[in-house]
């Protein structure tokens, strides 16, 4: 679809279709939909940058903490979200060794109980070894880096999922 046609979508419309470029956080998409019609797929997403921003600390780590473990229980259990599942699968933890797959959740439980919210990469833009590299690094963040840290990579997981959603090509005028 492209963004003439994202702005011709119903309130319930757009909701179903981009509820989840910020992973179980609807409210996201129902917020920015005041703001159509969007001259652009940027301008959405710049839309959309902005109302995390504008969030407070409390808020921002609500929008972490709706974020699955990697390589976590609902992987395991097959409860992730369809986007969730594939960018995990892509980068690789689907397919941990049982080593790996120990680490990693050593990982998470100590990164949790040291900022009281999960670990959040774009695992997309990484590969299996990347993210354990990095979730030992960012264990030893401080609190507001890290929460700051983070929500990068929520704008980042969202840049790539609304890239699936929207053409950015100008319509053909042939
Ligand atoms: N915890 C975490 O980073 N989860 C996310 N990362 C990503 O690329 N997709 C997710 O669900």
């Amino acid at each position: 679809m492209d963004i003439s046609a994202v702005n011709a979508l119903a309130y319930e419309e757009f909701e179903k279709i981009f509820g989840n470029v910020v992973e179980k956080c609807p409210i996201v998409a129902a917020a920015v939909w005041s703001q159509c019609p969007f001259k652009s797929l940027t301008a959405l997403e710049d839309a959309i940058f902005e109302f995390i921003d504008t969030l407070p600390e409390s808020g921002k780590e609500g929008i972490l903490r709706c974020h699955p473990d990697l390589a976590g229980r609902d992987l395991q259990m097959g409860t992730l979200t369809q986007e969730s599942r594939e960018e995990q699968s892509r980068a690789g933890l689907d397919a941990l060794e049982s080593a790996e797959r120990t680490r990693m959740a050593q990982l998470n439980e100590e990164y949790k109980a040291r900022f009281g919210f999960p670990f959040v990469i774009c695992a997309r833009m990484n590969d299996k070894a990347n993210i354990l590299r990095q979730l030992s690094e960012r264990c030893q963040s401080e609190r507001a880096a890290e929460r700051a840290r983070a929500v990068e990579e929520v704008k980042k997981i969202c840049h790539l999922r609304l890239q699936g959603l929207v053409r950015t090509d100008a319509p053909n005028k042939l």
